[in-house]
């Protein structure tokens, strides 16, 4: 189990990380999701050991982790962090950097493991080609092959499909997420990308200026929502304020009704591939709901709050 327990952390005088805990589950996949800027791969980079906490302590079953005042080489042996930046070697080949923190002693163990992970990300036709020619997809493919390597304990991944077009990105995050499961590798994931969130992880941590404001299992989270900044990493949200009440409330939980005092004027519609999402005003709110069809601009159309939401 991982304890972070009264983390605080600053780089100059402003404190980013402001007396963070949380707890999270061997197994267990955490996404941590807030504003650009709020700290993600900051709290990532103190959970593997990159920084010194300032106050606080985080520990990894009965391991205490030390940054480099205490640690000659960064980075906990049990724990991978996965950076944005990939951290390959340019002039060697895939199957090499794949294979780098793996033992020499056995090389047909090595090759096989190496073989297995390449299929993992999908880059077994690359094996023999210098990481330097890689496309910016592929070398991230090629990064999460090689954190994956050593079957880490935890897993620390830093918006790790970001340059993966979405042709593939679909059918990798899959194969990935099962695999981690299989294995029972514990994940910490920093991710703008609600796809990585409500499909693969169990649980979500909000973060705001430094601070935790939502923790808990994904679909509580999406569903209910603490404040307009939590439902709105999700993707479009409405915040809708009628006579004393304010609801946080997604599009597709909105639908048209004729009898309904809920009236708004439609003013864009924008196509969706199955659906259009409509952008309307109601007492100078913006409201987005879905449609199937296209609706006129200035239309005036009763809205509803599905029951079943
Ligand atoms: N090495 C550093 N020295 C000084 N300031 C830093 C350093 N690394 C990050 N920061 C600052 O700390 C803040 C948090 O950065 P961090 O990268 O942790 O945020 P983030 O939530 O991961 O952002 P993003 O979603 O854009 O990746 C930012 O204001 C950033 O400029």
């Amino acid at each position: 189990m991982l304890k972070v327990s009264n983390i605080s952390f600053s780089y100059t005088s402003d404190p980013l990380l402001k007396k963070m805990s949380f707890s999270l589950a061997k197994g267990s996949f955490l996404a941590l999701i807030g504003e650009s800027g709020c700290g993600k791969s900051t709290l990532l980079k103190l959970i593997y050991g990159l920084h010194d906490l300032e106050l606080g302590s985080i520990f990894w079953n009965d391991d205490s982790v030390l940054g480099p005042k205490f640690n000659l080489v960064p980075g906990m042996p049990y724990m991978k962090y996965l950076a944005q930046d990939f951290d390959l070697m340019p002039y060697v080949t895939v199957a090499e950097n794949v294979g780098k923190f793996l033992s020499n002693f056995y090389p047909e163990e090595k090759e096989r493991r190496v073989n297995e992970l390449l299929e993992v990300v999908e880059m077994t036709g690359f094996a023999n080609t210098k990481a330097q020619l890689l496309s910016g997809g592929q070398m991230q493919r090629v990064a999460l092959a090689k954190v994956l390597a050593l079957e880490p304990e935890l897993l620390l991944l830093d918006e790790p499909f970001s340059h993966i077009d979405n042709f593939l990105k679909n059918s990798l995050r899959r194969k990935i997420f099962k695999y981690l499961k299989k294995k029972e590798i514990t994940c910490i994931i920093a991710t703008h990308d609600t796809n990585d969130v409500l499909s693969f992880c169990d649980e979500v941590l909000v973060m705001k200026e430094g601070e935790i404001i939502d923790i808990g299992q994904t679909e509580e989270i999406y569903r209910y929502p603490s404040s307009f900044y939590s439902a709105s990493l999700f993707g479009e949200v409405n915040e809708i304020k009628w006579e004393e009440n304010e609801l946080f409330v997604y599009p597709h939980q909105l639908e048209m009704s004729l009898n309904s005092t809920f009236e708004v004027e439609v003013k864009e519609s924008y196509f969706k591939g199955d659906k259009y999402l409509i952008e309307s005003v109601f007492n100078n709110q913006i409201v987005f709901f879905e449609s199937k069809y296209n609706i006129e601009r200035n239309t005036k159309i009763g809205l509803k709050i599905k029951i079943d939401l």
